[in-house]
């Protein structure tokens, strides 16, 4: 009999990693609007544990090592949730948040096996400090926790390389610079760029991409960055990108994925509520998740 595990939201209240720090205030503002009640309508079991914030630009030495820091405290509370049993859901914040979430669920599951990770986003994400042009930090994530770039983000709990190449997929990517590209070229990993998710739809995307991190696996999650999705679905980012993935696609296909024993946590990036217009990508944000997170008994009857 599959049971639902309870959803432990985190806020992760972190701007420092984006060029535009205003999705800083985006898990306060979901939480402010109701998001835990409105995941509570399908089930009862979602509540707010934590909210983690980053320390300012101001009063550390770099945009490096406030989201390095705060990686570090992030992937704690994280853990912690996992480890009595509860689903983390992470709501950012600027996608550096991702970080800290995958190195904890990696970490927690080191010694039983790898974990797979599915991204979905407009960019890669998967700059190095050598390779980027902005050096925000947001645009680093993949490729730290592939092992690659600046210390303080691949090296927590002491160890590199949470996520390996092959258990990990992108999809929905539309803006990207060259050095990034060729990392994830080097390394093999699977990148659906949106003319493939045009071309064969978000679904069937999707569940090529979940049977390709649940196979050498003992766990898997979902990175989904708001901006991946349409801009008229979702205005509300700081760096959004046209032609994206249709809300109504996205959560058609998301239903029901995180009911998958094997799902170990689920994160949700980039809203910027600054820059929302009529609350669309909040709305946008509600559904994504209400969907991803619909109990076992709904999603088998769905
Ligand atoms: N998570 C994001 N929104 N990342 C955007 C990154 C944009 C650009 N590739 C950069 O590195 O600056
Ligand atoms: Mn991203």
């Amino acid at each position: 009999m599959m049971k639902n595990k309870p959803l432990a939201l985190i806020g992760a209240e972190v701007g420092e990693g984006a060029s535009d720090s205003g999705c800083k205030w985006g898990a306060r503002a979901l939480r402010e609007r109701g998001l835990a009640q409105h995941l509570g309508e399908a089930r009862r079991d979602a509540r707010w544990v934590d909210m983690v914030g980053a320390r300012p630009e101001q009063e550390v030495q770099s945009r490096l090592d406030s989201v390095a820091e705060f990686s570090g405290r992030l992937a704690h509370v994280v853990h912690r949730q996992l480890r009595s049993g509860a689903m983390p859901v992470v709501i950012g914040g600027d996608h550096s948040c991702a970080v800290g979430t995958w190195s904890a669920v990696a970490d927690a599951w080191r010694g039983q096996g790898d974990i797979g990770l599915i991204w979905v986003d407009a960019h890669l994400d998967a700059h190095t400090p050598a390779t980027s042009d902005s050096l925000a930090p947001h645009g680093m994530p993949v490729a730290a926790l592939l092992g690659h770039g600046a210390p303080g983000l691949t090296s927590l709990y002491g160890w590199t390389g949470k996520v390996k190449p092959g258990n990990l997929v992108i999809i929905g990517a539309r803006s990207f610079e060259a050095g990034e590209r060729a990392l994830l070229d080097r390394l093999g990993v699977r990148v659906m760029y949106m003319p493939e998710v045009d071309r064969r739809g978000f679904a069937a995307c999707f569940d090529e991409a979940l049977a390709l991190v649940r196979r050498h696996t003992v766990a898997w999650g979902l990175s989904f960055d708001l901006d991946a999705l349409d801009p008229a679905d979702a205005p509300g980012t700081g760096t959004p990108v046209e032609a994206g993935i249709a809300l109504v696609d996205a959560v058609q296909a998301l239903r029901g994925c995180a009911a998958d024993p094997e799902c170990a946590a689920i994160e949700l990036t980039e809203y910027n509520p600054l820059h929302d217009v009529a609350g669309r990508t909040a709305q946008s944000a509600f559904a994504l998740l209400s969907s991803i997170t619909l109990p076992v008994a709904q999603a088998i009857a769905a």
